[in-house]
């Protein structure tokens, strides 16, 4: 193993016990920041994340709120229930747990959403902000990659990041961030040609293309940054989108699943949340 391996989880303990004082701090001027979850369905994966973001803002000192809505609920119903919450102000923050029922707008459902309640980052207006570098809430899993990389004192000015996979959450805006800091940003998917000959460009390789295993040590250059947004479960085990055993002698530095990037999503909602509640002053 010659990779230093880039652990999420313990950067995102430290930063919780961080918040956990600027939640003391804002209590003193009699606020508690809120969150609101809106869960829809029985998707296990889903009620997992949702119940480790209300664990993590118990344990923040944040307010959450837990609605279940079950996967029959309408559109209609649903943008109500966003409606409510945007008026509510003891809510700071308000997200709905993707993916949703296909019968439901995702979009439609984002865009409800009070551009200043979306911790999640997802609104186009807040999207837009990014886009221009605009001081807004950005998309927690993107931003936990960029605060993980800066932590470990990577140089990302300069350097050739590739993007595996575009996503809305996830692929389109990590580029952007990265662009932002002035990386030269390459977006691969699936639809690419010679797939290889591009991530092996490489200096930072990105990958979130939502497949076990996808990426080995063929596909990347020796000394890469690769970081592995992918969370995957084969034989009720959890693994990333790139092979741990095949590239951890291949890449400078590498993030693992479990506890790479998943954990720092939870954190960066959380700051978002916290965020939000300042932003009430
Ligand atoms: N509204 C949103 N929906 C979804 C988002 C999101 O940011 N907003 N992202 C993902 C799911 N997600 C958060 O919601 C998330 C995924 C993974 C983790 C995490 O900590 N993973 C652990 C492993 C946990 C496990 O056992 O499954 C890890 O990688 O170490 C946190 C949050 C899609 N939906």
């Amino acid at each position: 193993m010659s990779a230093v391996l880039l652990n999420g989880k313990e950067l995102a303990a430290k930063k919780r016990e961080q918040l956990k004082k600027d939640v003391e701090e804002l209590s003193t001027k009699g606020i508690t920041p809120g969150l609101a979850v809106i869960l829809v369905g029985e998707d296990p994966a889903s009620k997992t994340y949702v119940g480790a973001k209300q664990k993590a803002c118990e344990q923040a000192g944040i307010h959450s709120v837990l609605i279940k809505k079950p996967d029959t609920i309408s559109e209609e119903e649903l943008l109500a229930e966003i409606d409510r919450l945007n008026k509510d102000e003891m809510i700071d923050g308000i997200l709905v747990q993707l993916p949703i029922p296909k019968h439901i707008s995702e979009q439609a459902v984002i865009e409800r959403i009070a551009p200043n309640k979306d911790v999640d980052g997802f609104h186009p207006i807040n999207i837009g902000k990014m886009m221009t570098g605009e001081d807004t809430f950005l998309p927690c899993t993107p931003h936990g990659v960029l605060v993980m990389l800066k932590e470990a004192a990577i140089e990302l000015e300069g350097k050739h990041v590739v993007v595996v996979g575009r996503s809305n959450i996830v692929g389109k805006p990590v580029g952007q961030l990265l662009l932002n800091e002035n990386a030269t940003v390459t977006y691969t998917h699936s639809r690419t040609k010679d797939l290889r000959a591009m991530t092996k460009q490489a200096d930072i390789l990105i990958v979130a293309i939502g497949k076990a295993n996808f990426i080995s040590a063929e596909d990347v250059k020796p000394g890469a940054v690769v970081v592995d947004v992918g969370i995957n479960r084969v034989d009720g085990k959890l693994c990333g989108d790139v092979d741990f055993e095949s590239v951890k002698d291949t890449a400078s530095y590498l993030t693992p699943v479990p506890g790479g990037v998943g954990p720092m999503t939870i954190t960066m909602l959380l700051e978002n949340t916290v965020q939000s509640a300042r932003n009430r002053q």
